[in-house]
């Protein structure tokens, strides 16, 4: 399938909060093969279209699709079960387990293998997290994390954290890797890292989309830019495009947010 085919796609989103309209009719389309950024002041509703994408909130209208499947009523879970993940605003490691051990999870997660199954003492048991370890690995050599695959997460640094997230979202190969702010709480260089990181993971078949207030990030590494404002899309189109829009230039990138 192509890129167009691959799409990740979203129309006449509308979502409401005790009557309140957050998202207005939305209509975007998320390509294989891209990085698309999503950005607009704070409350513009960037979170929550996120969320109608993987699934934590049920938009009242409209339909979500991923090429050309729709994905409503599936849980975060079952979207993840498709192809379909995430990483979080603020880490979310479990604390007790190795970097390595962090990301094994991403595998079963994904592939809906069995967590339990790969500790039993078993043959069987013992081949599933020998399968684990090595994609976990491979996810943590392609970050350039191997040396901390073995460390517990406490003792890294804010930025390497998040790189850690991104392994255990990609080990998996997924179709659709949702971006929710990766810079929060990284320093210029870990933000510099996170950047290439990025563009490394960009290829044909996967969909990206990043929620992001940091705009040096947005602006260098998005192929293409929704800009929201007071739940509806202001302007889309390439950074340059974004950056001499008079809409957002007013309502975004002149306002205190910038
Ligand atoms: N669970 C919720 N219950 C009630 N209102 C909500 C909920 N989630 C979001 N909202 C409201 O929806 C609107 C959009 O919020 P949202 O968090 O999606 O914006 P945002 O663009 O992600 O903002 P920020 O950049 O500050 O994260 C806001 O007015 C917010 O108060």
């Amino acid at each position: 399938m192509d890129a167009a085919t691959n799409a990740l796609t979203g129309q006449g989103i509308s979502l409401s909060f005790g009557g309140i309209k957050v998202l207005k009719g939305l209509d975007v389309t998320f390509r294989a093969g891209e990085i698309t950024g999503l950005i607009g002041p704070n409350g513009a509703g960037k979170t929550s279209l996120f969320n109608c994408l993987t699934g934590a909130y049920s938009p009242q209208e409209g339909q979500i699709a991923y090429a050309g499947q729709s994905l409503d009523g599936l849980s975060p879970a079952a979207r993840a079960g498709k192809g379909i993940v995430r990483s979080f605003q603020h880490v979310a490691l479990s604390l007790d387990l190795t970097v390595l051990e962090n990301v094994m999870i991403g595998v079963a997660r994904n592939h809906h293998a069995g967590w339990l199954n790969a500790f039993l003492p078993l043959p069987r048991g013992r081949a599933e997290r020998a399968e684990m370890e090595r994609a976990a690995m491979g996810a943590l050599t392609d970050l350039g994390l191997a040396d901390a695959a073995h460390s517990l997460p406490d003792a890294l640094p804010p930025g390497m954290l998040r790189l850690v997230e991104i392994a255990r979202a990609i080990v998996g190969k997924p179709d659709v890797l949702l971006l929710d702010e990766p810079a929060a709480g990284l320093n210029n260089s870990e933000t510099r890292d996170l950047m290439q990181t990025l563009r490394k993971l960009r290829s044909g078949g996967l969909v990206m989309v990043v929620v992001e207030h940091d705009m040096d990030l947005v602006m260098s590494i998005c192929d293409r830019i929704y800009v929201m404002n007071f739940g509806e899309f202001v302007a889309c189109g390439t950074a340059d495009e974004v950056r001499r829009d008079p809409d957002v230039i007013r309502i975004y990138l002149g306002s205190d947010d910038d």
